[in-house]
């Protein structure tokens, strides 16, 4: 049954938020724009898209995994597409996320804290403004909050009407995905919740609210955001929006983190030690992480943060094809899946589970199982950003590493 949604506990914030004069990567141009001003307080003034209480819940749940207690699964697209909103693409990406969490359920003998990279995830940074299509030099993609995937250089400029059809696509999708819950949040089956990449401030910044009872802020565009690993910036805005919301959070960290860079951020984002506030997310590769993880793991343990420990074994796995299509190998995701498993668990913590990018129908994006070799990718390669998992390969690397 759906549960019944409170989203009227929050009251608009209305402060010029200090992190907004921050130095920021990746962000989108289009300041210009004539109405932006327009859209930006259309945005301030909109519904939250999620409820204190179930981002009370989800912190719940986290809390567990930090202590060792439960699993936490975050499956998705690397980018969401507005013209995948509708009920039938949604549900089947929720039973999807709910397919594999049964299986690392099953395997682990532990309840599962699920989350879907969706109702939100429509912003991309990239590693270089341009990108080669077919000859032709444009500016990159960058998710369809900024600008549209269509190869043509006016459909690449920055929209900011962009942000209200996110915002409007993440309000349908959630719709869908709460018709879904059971609404028993004790046995975590309250999810999956949502979570994606919280990069572009604009947009985010205009969905902040205020707890009318407790004062704290809140990030309402989703149940838990990520800072990715191209935006962690110590003195740069995205910590600092991050610090100041109340949201369980993710921070991704690559093969160049230092273990005091890492413990810094924890000081910053979880300064009072807070089980499941915050979740590391680690992503540095199949090889760099045997030498890059440990020391991190045991400055973080010293400094006492009761983070949870999970792994995106593809983000630092990306190859690229002799077509020129990106692609990431099965069996070196499951390197570095069973790496990190295995150093965590070295070091007297707990590996709580994995954060991928997974399609709900049989893509042929990355290389295994299914899809022999890299001349079999062309047949169904239909992501907009990064390379995902089918299903069958998703299941393949749970019961590989787990
Ligand atoms: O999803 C993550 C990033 O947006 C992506 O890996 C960047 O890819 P790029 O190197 O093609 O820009
Ligand atoms: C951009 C992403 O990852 P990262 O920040 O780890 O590169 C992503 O998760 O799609
Ligand atoms: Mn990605």
């Amino acid at each position: 049954m759906p549960q019944t949604v409170k989203l009227t506990e929050f009251t608009q914030t209305q402060t010029a938020a200090p992190w907004m004069t921050l130095p920021a990567t990746q962000q989108p141009h289009w300041h210009h724009h004539p109405d932006y001003d327009l859209i930006e307080a259309e945005l301030s003034g909109a519904l939250p898209l999620v409820a204190h209480s179930e981002i009370r819940e989800a912190k719940r749940a986290l809390g567990l995994a930090a202590l060792g207690e439960a699993r936490v699964l975050q499956l998705g697209d690397c980018a969401e597409s507005f013209s995948d909103v509708d009920p039938v693409t949604t549900s089947g990406k929720v039973r999807n996320i709910g397919r594999i969490a049964s299986r690392l359920a099953e395997r682990t003998g532990q309840q599962v804290a699920r989350f879907g990279r969706m109702a939100g995830q429509y912003a991309k940074p990239r590693s270089s403004n341009f990108e080669t299509i077919d000859g032709v030099d444009l500016p990159s993609f960058r998710g369809e909050l900024v600008n549209s995937f269509e190869p043509d250089v006016f459909a690449r400029r920055h929209d900011p009407e962009r942000m209200l059809q996110a915002y409007d696509a993440s309000a349908s999708v959630i719709r869908e995905v709460r018709a879904h819950w059971s609404g028993s949040v004790e046995e975590l089956s309250g999810g999956p919740w949502v979570a994606h990449e919280a990069l572009v401030l604009d947009y985010e910044n205009a969905l902040i609210r205020t707890d009318e009872r407790t004062g704290e802020q809140f990030l309402t565009s989703t149940h838990f955001p990520w800072i990715g690993e191209r935006t962690r910036q110590l003195e740069n805005a995205h910590v600092s929006m991050f610090s100041a919301i109340a949201n369980p959070i993710g921070v991704k960290v690559g093969p160049t983190a230092d273990p005091e860079t890492v413990v810094r951020l924890c000081q910053l984002l979880d300064p009072r030690h807070t089980p499941g506030r915050l979740t590391l997310i680690v992503r540095m590769g199949r090889e760099d992480i045997h030498v890059a993880l440990a020391p991190i793991v045991r400055a973080v343990q010293r400094a006492g943060h009761p983070v949870v420990w999970i792994s995106d074994p593809m983000h630092g796995n990306t190859v690229t094809a002799e077509s020129g299509r990106k692609t990431r190998h099965v069996t070196h995701i499951i390197e570095e899946a069973t790496a990190f498993r295995h150093i965590l668990e070295t070091e007297g913590a707990h590996a709580a589970g994995l954060h991928l990018e997974v399609a709900a129908t049989d893509v042929t994006e990355c290389v295994g199982g299914s899809v022999p070799d890299e001349n079999a990718l062309s047949a169904r390669y239909e992501t907009l950003c990064d390379p995902r998992l089918n299903p069958e390969q998703a299941l393949g690397v749970i019961d590989s590493v787990f």
